[in-house]
């Protein structure tokens, strides 16, 4: 143990040096004044840096060095959060990042395939002080070595792990990952990764850690194109946000699906099967019948005056404008162009014809001013005329009235508040009905109502069959060009910071406190910051373009995804470099999946890989049990996941009107931790009520965005999902099978929530 805390505090004496530095340099920056704009914006950006890094540096404070590997031959490797080098000596390794390939076995040894470590050590630490060593001696022969029971990986650092009270927030798990989470955890980055786990199996866990792993492997490829982690709501994305920080990576975007279309934060709220009907498949040909509906024919001839003379836009006019612009195959807005020149044709063919035509072409007894060419104008008058209609308001009022100009907003919006639009576009062209009359009716709602998250979607949906507006589009050409032009510029210019302060390095070999700025930032991380253009990251690049193709996207929960998120998901995946978690048996969402082959078939045919999880981390084998119950009613072909520890505490079942009784109880266990009341949505305000009642001292979250750093939380099972605390108390079991109709699995997620004590009131 001495030996043991005299290298953990030589780790953080360098820990507390490379802070020193990173602080240093920063405030070097900061002092630095005046320059070039150029010289400016590089010092802005060298201070984001080192505040980075900085920030860095302080994550990996808590647990630095959680393990030891002894090699059969050789020197001990020590592992940890972050890599250390010594830099004194020949850049020897103090510390291996948990990611490296040297520290693999660590997850992985076992005694029957040790994997050439003799002894694996978990090393827990409070603060910067040693409290405890776990030895696994690798060795069949060794009595001690077959501790490792059931293939657990360091147990009992493992079950001090997952016996632990509960913050409200996601912890990290990177001492104690299991082997079969580890295999994910650094499977290869391209391709369709499916993981399905039951409840408390460490799927959302394994898939944070996963995005620490591709990024610290393929930094230089995933750092331009970032990596975007979907989740099921703004509460769950609070909960893990703390997770990947911990591991000293913060470029990574959280969002819900309500986040996936830029410039709109859609958090309004719908009955679900409303969002079950806007999340089908149909929904691609309802938009685009709804598209059809706004390319319009005129009920009636509209006239437009031109130099005194009267043209009529009719309906023959129109619908052949209407078939041209169709069959050229552009999109809504880009076919525009095609029918408003048809239809300005038109009109220069009528005006032609009035004031051009010779009325003595025919004339037989001509002397000779009509050979036989009735048409008296010529191509440049007939361009005058043209452009005199291009301009001309009334022309420009009729065309788009006929074919109006759509950004999605505007088509969505129209197309939701008018029941006769809906109609019109629940038929497809060929006649296909694609929602009943009273679903498309069901889908009407106020012009201003707040976007849903199930509108995400078909807002991308509808930008893609809508297609840029022509001023839009060239707006962003320029966006580009601009961001291209800075690139280059940083790109130099950070190029000559490295080389300068690498020349001022050589002079000062006297101070060895004085790092290489390019020993900081390593090359990879140098590429990143050459991807800033504009100084905006690539995170920040991606929020605003919604044609971004991610580097990687890992989505949580993902059993609860629509058909019609799935198709925007896949477009910001043009790789289809991907991680999907869930569990089939939890899905809630009226359209969510039932199976994983139904999700991914139609995308990447059969060669998405599926891996699965067994171990349920979370939930004490006693309750597992009841939950299991459910779960057989779900799925009777279904397997529970094995719990990896029991409490000898069976769950408690008693009454609702018990609440109050059952809550002082759990109160009085619950010491720190976490105490969670899952009940029917329709119930939770009334029993809210009941359980402030019942626990006047303690803070009682409830209502969209609970806090879960409060003691007491009151939740439904929806909002549960993900979720996990020390003690949890269901009331109403029924209710909650009742009210949706996959009540069954909104009642198994709730029943699996509990890290220790669970009671059931029905
Ligand atoms: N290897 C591990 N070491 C320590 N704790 C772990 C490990 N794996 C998972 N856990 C813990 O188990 C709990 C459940 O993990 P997680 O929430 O990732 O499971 P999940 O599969 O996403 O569950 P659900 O489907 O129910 O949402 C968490 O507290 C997590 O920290």
């Amino acid at each position: 143990m001495e030996a043991e805390q005299k290298h953990l505090t030589g780790l953080y004496d360098r820990l507390d040096a490379m802070r020193a530095l990173a602080e240093q340099r920063l405030a070097g920056v900061l002092e630095a004044t005046g320059g070039t704009p150029q010289a400016r914006s590089q010092r802005e950006s060298s201070v984001g840096m080192y505040t980075e890094q900085l920030g860095q540096l302080s994550a990996v404070e808590s647990g630095l060095c959680f393990g030891r590997l002894d090699p059969e031959s050789g020197d001990p490797l020590y592992i940890g959060r972050i890599g250390i080098f010594d830099e004194a000596g020949d850049y020897e390794p103090l510390l291996l990042d948990w990611r490296a390939p040297a520290s693999r076995p660590f997850y992985l040894a076992t005694a029957a395939d040790p994997l050439g470590i003799r002894r694996r050590r978990h090393i827990r630490s409070k603060g910067r002080t040693v409290v405890a060593l776990d030895d696994e001696v690798l060795d069949l022969s060794d009595a001690a070595g077959s501790a490792n029971r059931e293939g657990l990986a360091g147990e009992a650092a493992l079950l001090a792990a997952v016996d632990a009270r509960r913050t409200g927030r996601m912890r990290d798990i990177v001492e104690t990952i299991q082997a079969e989470q580890d295999r994910i955890i650094r499977a290869d980055l391209s391709g369709v990764l499916v993981v399905q786990g039951g409840p408390g199996t460490g799927k959302t866990a394994v898939a944070l850690h996963r995005a620490a792993y591709l990024l610290y492997t393929h930094r230089r490829e995933l750092s331009s194109r970032a990596v975007l982690v979907v989740g099921p709501n703004p509460t769950f994305l609070r909960y893990i946000s703390h997770v990947l920080p911990s591991l000293a990576e913060t470029g990574v975007l959280l969002w819900t699906l309500g986040d996936l279309y830029p410039g709109v934060t859609a958090r309004g709220e719908e009955p679900e099967q409303i969002a079950a009907i806007k999340g089908r498949a149909a929904m691609v040909d309802v938009l685009a019948a709804a598209i059809a509906d706004r390319q319009e024919l005129p009920a009636e001839p509209i006239t437009v005056e031109l130099d005194q003379e009267t043209l009529t836009v009719d309906r023959d006019l129109v619908s052949a404008a209407r078939d041209r612009a169709r069959r050229s195959g552009r999109p809504h807005n880009l076919a525009r162009e095609v029918f408003a020149n048809a239809v300005t044709e038109g009109l220069v063919a009528q005006m032609a014809e009035i004031i051009g035509t010779d009325p003595y072409a025919d004339d037989p007894l001509g002397e000779g001013d009509a050979p036989g060419d009735p048409m008296l104008m010529g191509a440049a008058d007939l361009a005058d005329i043209r452009a005199e209609l291009d301009a001309d308001p009334g022309v420009r009022a009729a065309l788009d009235a006929l074919w109006p100009p759509l950004t999605p907003q505007r088509l969505l919006r129209e197309l939701f508040s008018s029941a006769e639009r809906l109609a019109a576009a629940r038929v497809a062209a060929d006649g296909t009905e694609l929602l009943t009359l009273a679903e498309a009716a069901s889908l009407t709602r106020p012009v201003n109502a707040a976007w849903t998250p199930a509108d995400a979607p078909l807002l991308d949906e509808a930008a893609e069959q809508l297609g840029e507006l022509p001023d839009a589009e060239a707006a962003a050409r320029r966006l580009a060009d601009r961001v291209r032009r800075s690139e280059l510029a940083y790109a130099e210019g950070a190029l000559e910071i490295a080389r300068g302060s690498a020349s001022i390095d050589v002079e000062d070999e006297d101070d060895p406190e004085l790092l290489l700025v390019t020993d900081l930032l390593d090359a990879s991380r140098l590429a990143e910051r050459q991807e800033d253009g504009l100084r905006l990251s690539a995170a920040e690049r991606a929020a605003r373009d919604r044609k971004w193709a991610f580097g990687h996207i890992i989505v949580d929960e993902a059993q609860e995804l629509s058909p019609m998120a799935w198709r925007l998901l896949m477009r910001r995946a043009p790789s289809r470099s991907m991680t999907v978690v869930g569990d089939i048996a939890q899905t809630g969402d009226p359209a969510g999946a039932s199976a994983w082959s139904e999700v991914f078939d139609p995308y990447v045919a059969d060669r998405w890989k599926l891996a699965e999880l067994t171990v349920n981390y979370r939930t004490p084998a006693e309750v597992m049990s009841l939950a299991g119950e459910v779960l057989a009613r779900i799925d009777p072909a279904a397997t529970p996941p094995r719990s990896v520890r029991s409490t000898g505490r069976p769950p408690v079942l008693g009454r609702v009107d018990e609440l109050g009784s059952v809550l002082a109880a759990e109160a009085a266990a619950l010491g720190d931790g976490r105490l969670a009341v899952i009940a029917p949505a329709g119930r939770v305000a009334g029993l809210a009520d009941e359980v402030r009642a019942a626990l006047p001292d303690l803070a009682v979250a409830v209502g969209d965005e609970p806090d879960l750093e409060s003691p007491v939380a009151v939740l439904s099972a929806r909002q549960a999902k993900g979720l996990e605390f020390d003690a949890v108390v269901v009331a109403d079991p029924d209710g909650i099978e009742a009210e949706s109709p996959r009540g069954l699995n909104d009642l198994y997620v709730a029943l699996t929530r509990a890290t220790q004590r669970l009671t059931v009131l029905k």
